[in-house]
Formats: C-alpha cells, structure tokens, sequence
C-alpha cells in the first residue's frame, strides 16, 4: 500500500520547489536501470530533506544507506560553508554510477563516500553530526541509533526512513522487518532525550531531535 495516492504525490510535487535536472535524471535513471528502484527518495522526499537540512545549517551529515545517491545531494544542498557529509553503502555494484552522479554534482568535494558495511564504519568515524539519516538495513535501525546517539550534537537530528513500510506498520503485520521497525518506532517514542514526530512523507520519515 503506498500512503501518498499518485493525485496527492502529484500535487505536492506542483506545490514544491522544482527537482533539479542531476536529481531527475539520477531518479529516470534508477529506475531504468537499478534494482528496487522505489527505494529513490524522489522529488517530494527530497524537497523535505533539502528544506529541513537548509533550516539547520548543518556541517557535518552522516547518511547510512546511500543507494543512488539521490538524497546524499539533497542534504548536501543544505550544508554550511565548509561542511561535509559521509555517506555509506554497502553495494559495490552501485559505486560507479553514484561516483560519476557526486562528480557532475555541485557537491564533489563535500562527499566523502564510502562503500562497507555501516555495522563496521560507523564505529570508526570521530566526527560529532549535526544530522544523521538512518535509511540502509531496517532490521538494524535502533543499532544504528544507538552507535551514532553520542555523536549526535544536542539540538542534532536523526531521520529514519521508511518507518510506516508502506502501511505494514498500522496493520501490525508480523513479518520480521515490519516487527523490527514497529520495535524501533516504539523505543524512540519511549527515549525521553529527544522530541520527536513521524511525517507522513512517502513512507514516513522520523524526524527525532536530540534535546
Ligand atoms: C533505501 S536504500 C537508500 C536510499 C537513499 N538513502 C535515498 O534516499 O535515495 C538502502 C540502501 O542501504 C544499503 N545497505 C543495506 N544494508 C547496508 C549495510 N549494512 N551497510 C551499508 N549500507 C547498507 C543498500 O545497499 C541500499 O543501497
């Protein structure tokens, strides 16, 4: 069950700022040309995360799940002046493609991509992140929580994507990915170090800050 219809999705679309032409064609492309193309924030999402990541300025982004690339360059559109973002996947076939999108892009010299397991990455990195977007193997979201928390800076966000599983979630589906990530929406509502929301963007994204 998708949770935006296709009239709604396309109305949203009219009334956002424009997809710019890398992100078109980097979304035309996935889906001609990747496997599980949906998993593509896409226009709408990524207008959200463009906004958001302009209203907190941030300079340092972690994204765990890079897939395309198409949100890494949405965030990274909203970085202070001499901020980075490091972002990780772990499919190498996707290395290629994602390297020469990072070069025609703007943002070049702010990526820092790496290809790896982010179970093994994310405990070797020193930075403290203004930002960390939670979007790769949902049975480890609340892993990926709680390695990155004490580096996140107070006032900090954490979005997590995907967190309604196209509607598996209301229905309390009993499948293992749906259980896992009905666990980690109820630990986040039950973390009293931060406010949070979900959004019901695309397939709902968390939006928790760290108090
Ligand atoms: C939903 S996609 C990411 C979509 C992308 N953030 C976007 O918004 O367009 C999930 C990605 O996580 C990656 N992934 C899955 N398990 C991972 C792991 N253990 N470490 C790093 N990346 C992983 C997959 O290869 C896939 O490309």
């Amino acid at each position: 069950m998708e949770l935006l219809n296709e009239t709604l999705k396309l109305y949203l679309e009219q009334y956002c700022e424009p997809e710019p032409e890398l992100l078109k064609h980097i979304d035309r492309e996935t889906h001609l040309k990747v496997l599980m193309p949906r998993m593509v924030s896409g226009h709408y999402q990524g207008r959200v995360i463009s906004l958001l990541t302009k209203l907190v300025n941030p300079k340092n982004i972690l994204e765990i799940g890079t897939f395309t690339g198409y949100a890494t360059l949405c965030f990274a559109e909203g970085l202070a002046e001499g901020g980075k973002i490091i972002t990780i996947d772990i499919n190498e076939e996707l290395e290629d493609r994602v390297r020469g999108y990072f070069a025609q892009s703007a943002y070049a010299d702010k990526i820092d991509y790496r290809i790896g397991n982010a179970m093994e990455i994310v405990p070797t990195l020193k930075e403290t992140f203004d930002i960390v977007f939670i979007d790769a193997d949902k049975k480890n979201n609340l892993n990926y929580y709680n390695l990155v928390f004490n580096q996140v800076k107070p006032g900090g966000l954490i979005i997590v994507d995907n967190v309604l599983w196209s509607g598996k979630v209301l229905a309390q589906k009993e499948d293992k990915d749906t259980s896992n990530i009905i666990n980690f929406n109820d630990e986040i509502a039950k973390d009293k170090s931060v406010e949070k929301l979900i959004l019901p963007v695309r397939d709902g994204l968390f939006i928790i800050r760290k108090k």
